[in-house]
Order: structure tokens, then C-alpha cells, then sequence
């Protein structure tokens, strides 16, 4: 097991107006296990506890209450030797030299984590298409280009664990998909285990196998993606073409009329398979030319997800 916290708790105390003290559970009795090779995505609002667990599982926080083990360490006892085995990029933060050319943060970083011979930096530069900026400052770097710098500054002790919070974040469509790309590539050739947290939902699907949603610091949901999508009310919607514009389909089993186009000849079902199947509703679709179907839109998942109530 890569992570694994039982009952996992952060609060913290909030003074406000200097005098009345409330508490604030930032992380609520939070149990997960995560497997070597996964690659995960942590989801959740803006202050869903997602960056305090991320602190904890490195052990830059301690926890209130409940337990975490990181590559089988104690994050907070055994930081050190932990930062030997995990990786960490935070979309906001820069582990790299600004000032000095990109390369020279590889020779500081390599050193500090003893890293021999160039081998792994030449694969890193060769993947991540760094050559053409080795030599550049990295403040005078693109964001693009300073993104798959981070990456490499985290990845080239070769962790068995990598930790990126919003890795996407601000990037062109090309340069997201090189990145995640990398990181599809590094998981298979090395079993590297990601976790992600991210607004994109895109680095979601391309990335992750698994999706944690964290709603005001406890576990919404574990599972697949689209398990996701059929754990809230996100019935599949029907896309009918029809040889002529009829009146409005109301009133097939299983089925919701949800509008339509063309004068009719295009309408919208919503069904839900588990009480009905495709080839039902169209035995009663009259001179069908063409199907498709809607599956839900992820990004509404979420926001359904985070808009209920505990
Ligand atoms: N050091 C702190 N002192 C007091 N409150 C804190 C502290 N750090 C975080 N919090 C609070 O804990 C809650 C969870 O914050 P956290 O940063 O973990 O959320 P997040 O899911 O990472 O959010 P975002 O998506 O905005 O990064 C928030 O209400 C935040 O204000």
C-alpha cells in the first residue's frame, strides 16, 4: 500500500474578531487505500480539505486525530527519508531556481537527492521535450514550459509516489496533453502511482483510474469515473432523428421528453437504463434515421456532487 489513512482528521482553530475561537474540520475522518501503479484523481470545491491532505500525506501537517502511513512511513516522523520516495508538484509553487538556468536546478536537485549519473535527467529531457530552454533562466520560462520543468525537478529521484496539485492548471490545450501524456507513459513504464488533484476534469478522465471527491473534508466518493457519473441523477439522454417532424415523444415508458429541434424531427429523451433499455424506446420511435446518445457531462457530476447537502 502507497497511502493508506484511517480516520484521518485535521481542524483548525479560527479566531475571529481576535476574541470568539471556532473550529474549522478541514479533513474529516478521512479513510483511503491507495495501491502501487494507481493513479487517482482527488477531487473536490475550493476548500474541500483536498490541499491539507496532500500536507498531511507528506507530512508538512500533523493530523488532529487518525492515522497515515506514506510508502510505509510516517509522514511526519520520517519526512526525510519519505522525500526520497515521493514526488510533489504544486501548480502554484516553483521548486526550481528562478534565476539560474533550468539545468543548473537539476545539478542542486540531483545532489540533494543523490541521484548518480545523468541517465534519468536525459530521459526526463528527452520525454518532457526540455532541450530547447536547459539553458534559460526559469523565470523567463513560458508556463507550459515551466510546468513540464517542475515535473521533471519532481520526478527525477524516480519516486514511487507522485503528489501534483492542479498540474494543468493555466495550460494551452497542447501543452496539457503533452503532460498528461508524460504522465500516462511514466505510470506504465516505471508503475509510478499518481495522485492528482485537479478542476479539470479532463486530467481526470485521461489520467485516473480511480476519483476520490472530498466535499467539506469528508469522502463523497471512491470509484470509477463513470461510477461517478451514475452516483448522482445523470440519466443518459437519447438524440432521435427522425424521417418527419412529429409531436413531442411524451409519455414512453422510462423515458422523460427533454425538448426538441428541427420542428420536431430531432427530439431528446432522457432514459434511464435501469428502467428501460434502448431498444425499447425505439420499438416505439416512429421513422428513427439516426441515434445518439448523450452520456452526462462529468463537470455537472461534480457540481450535482458538491451541491448536496451532507
Ligand atoms: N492554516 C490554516 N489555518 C486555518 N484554516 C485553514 C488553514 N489551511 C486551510 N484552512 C481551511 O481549511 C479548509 C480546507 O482548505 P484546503 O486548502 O485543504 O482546501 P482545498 O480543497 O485544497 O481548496 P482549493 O481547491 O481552493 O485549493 C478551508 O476552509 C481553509 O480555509
Amino acid at each position: 500500500m502507497i497511502i493508506q489513512t484511517e480516520g484521518l482528521t485535521r481542524t483548525f482553530v479560527r479566531r475571529s474578531r481576535g476574541v470568539r475561537r471556532t473550529t474549522l474540520t478541514a479533513v474529516d475522518d478521512l479513510s483511503i487505500s491507495i495501491d502501487a501503479g494507481e493513479a487517482v484523481g482527488y477531487i473536490g470545491a475550493n476548500g474541500a480539505g483536498k490541499s491539507t491532505t496532500i500536507k498531511m500525506l507528506v507530512g508538512i501537517l500533523v493530523p488532529t486525530s487518525g492515522s497515515v502511513r506514506t510508502c510505509d512511513l510516517d509522514p511526519v516522523r520520517r519526512r526525510r527519508e519519505l522525500a526520497r520516495h515521493v514526488g510533489v508538484v504544486f501548480g502554484q509553487r516553483s521548486q526550481l531556481w528562478w534565476d539560474l538556468p533550468t539545468r543548473e536546478s537539476y545539478r542542486i536537485l540531483a545532489a540533494i537527492h543523490r541521484v548518480q549519473g545523468t541517465e534519468r535527467l536525459n530521459e526526463l529531457v528527452s520525454e518532457l521535450e526540455l532541450g530547447d530552454f536547459m539553458d534559460t533562466p526559469v523565470r523567463q520560462l513560458s508556463l507550459g514550459q515551466r510546468m513540464r520543468a517542475e515535473v521533471a525537478a519532481a520526478l527525477l529521484h524516480s519516486p514511487q509516489l507522485v503528489i501534483l496539485d492542479e498540474p494543468t492548471i493555466g495550460l494551452d490545450v497542447v501543452s496539457k496533453q503533452r503532460l498528461r501524456q508524460f504522465l500516462i507513459a511514466e505510470r506504465q513504464q516505471h508503475g509510478t502511482t499518481l495522485l492528482l488533484t485537479t478542476h479539470d476534469m479532463g486530467d481526470v478522465e485521461r489520467l485516473c483510474d480511480r476519483v476520490l471527491v472530498v466535499d467539506h473534508g469528508w469522502l463523497a466518493y471512491d470509484g470509477s469515473l463513470p461510477g461517478l457519473a451514475a452516483s448522482v441523477d445523470s440519466h443518459r439522454v437519447l438524440v432521435l432523428d427522425l424521417d418527419d417532424a412529429v409531436a413531442p415523444l411524451t409519455g414512453i415508458p422510462g423515458t422523460t421528453y427533454v425538448g426538441s429541434e428541427v420542428g420536431g424531427a430531432r427530439q431528446r429523451l432522457r432514459f434511464d437504463p435501469e428502467q428501460t433499455s434502448i431498444a425499447a424506446v425505439l420499438a416505439q420511435v416512429p421513422g428513427l434515421r439516426d441515434l445518439s446518445i448523450e452520456e452526462p457531462d462529468i463537470e455537472d457530476v461534480v457540481r450535482q456532487i458538491y451541491s448536496r447537502d451532507r
